[in-house]
C-alpha cells in the first residue's frame, strides 16, 4: 500500500499547489492565533485544492462557533485536534460537524500511547506527534518522538505519523513505524511559518519512494 503525505500549515496559492504536485494525500491550515502558521478561515478557502484531496484544520481546543466558522469558511474535510479534546469532546466535535475528526495524541514515552485508546470508536484517526516542551506549541515544533515506541503497540483506529519528519528522515521513519500517513510542517519551511516548494517536493518524493 503507498504511503501518503500530508503538508500541514500551508498559506499560500504556490505551497499548496507544491503539496498537490507533489501528490500529498492532504493538505492542512491552521487557525491558532499564536502559531505562525496562523490562517484566516476565508483566506484557506480561498485555496483551491483538487476534490480527492483531504483539507484538514488544525484546532487547539477550539469552541463550536470556531469550528464550524472554519468548516465552512474554509471548505474543511476534517478537523485535526491538537490540545486536550476528551473523548466526550472528540465526539461532541464529530456530531456536530460531520467531517473527520483527526486527535493528535502527544507521545515522548510508551506510556503515552495508551492515551490513544480513549478515542477508539469516537475519532477516525490518530495522529502521533511529538509532545513539546510545557508553554510552547502543541505541534509544529520540529521535534520526533522515539519512532521504535509503536513497535509492537495495537493501534486502536487508523493512524498517522508525525513529528519532525523531513525529506531526509522520513523514509526510516516509515521503515520502522510502517506508518501510512505521514504529517510535516516545519520540515518543509525555511523558517517558522515559511513554507518552501522545493522541500514540499523533496518530501513528497521521498514519501512516493516508500
Ligand atoms: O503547526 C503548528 O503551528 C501547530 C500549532 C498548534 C497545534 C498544532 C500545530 N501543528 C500540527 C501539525 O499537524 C504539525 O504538522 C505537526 O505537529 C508536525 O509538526 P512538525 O514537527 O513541525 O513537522
Amino acid at each position: 500500500m503507498p504511503v501518503s503525505a500530508k503538508i500541514c500549515g500551508l498559506s499560500t496559492p504556490e505551497t499548496v499547489d507544491a503539496a498537490i504536485g507533489g501528490g500529498a494525500s492532504h493538505v492542512g491550515f491552521v487557525f491558532f492565533p499564536k502559531s505562525p502558521r496562523d490562517i484566516v478561515p476565508e483566506r484557506a478557502g480561498q485555496l483551491a485544492t483538487p476534490g480527492h484531496l483531504g483539507r484538514i484544520g488544525v484546532f487547539v481546543d477550539p469552541d463550536d462557533a470556531l469550528l464550524t466558522h472554519a468548516v465552512t469558511a474554509a471548505r474543511l474535510t476534517g478537523v485535526q485536534l491538537h490540545g486536550e479534546e476528551t473523548a466526550e469532546r472528540v465526539a461532541a466535535v464529530k456530531a456536530r460537524l460531520g467531517v473527520e475528526v483527526w486527535k493528535a495524541v502527544p507521545v515522548r514515552t510508551r506510556a503515552d500511547l495508551d492515551a490513544a485508546r480513549a478515542y477508539r470508536g469516537v475519532a477516525d484517526r490518530i495522529l502521533y506527534d511529538a509532545k513539546t516542551p510545557k508553554g510552547t506549541l502543541p505541534g509544529g515544533m520540529g521535534l520526533r518522538f522515539d519512532w521504535k515506541l509503536l513497535d509492537g503497540f495495537q493501534h486502536p483506529l487508523p493512524w498517522a505519523l508525525s513529528g519532525g519528519l523531513d525529506a531526509a528522515n522520513v523514509a526510516e521513519a516509515i521503515g520502522i513505524t510502517a506508518a501510512r500517513l505521514v504529517d510535516v510542517s516545519s520540515g518543509v519551511e525555511s523558517a517558522p511559518g515559511v513554507k518552501d516548494v522545493d522541500k514540499i517536493a523533496a518530501f513528497c518524493k521521498a514519501v512516493s519512494a516508500c
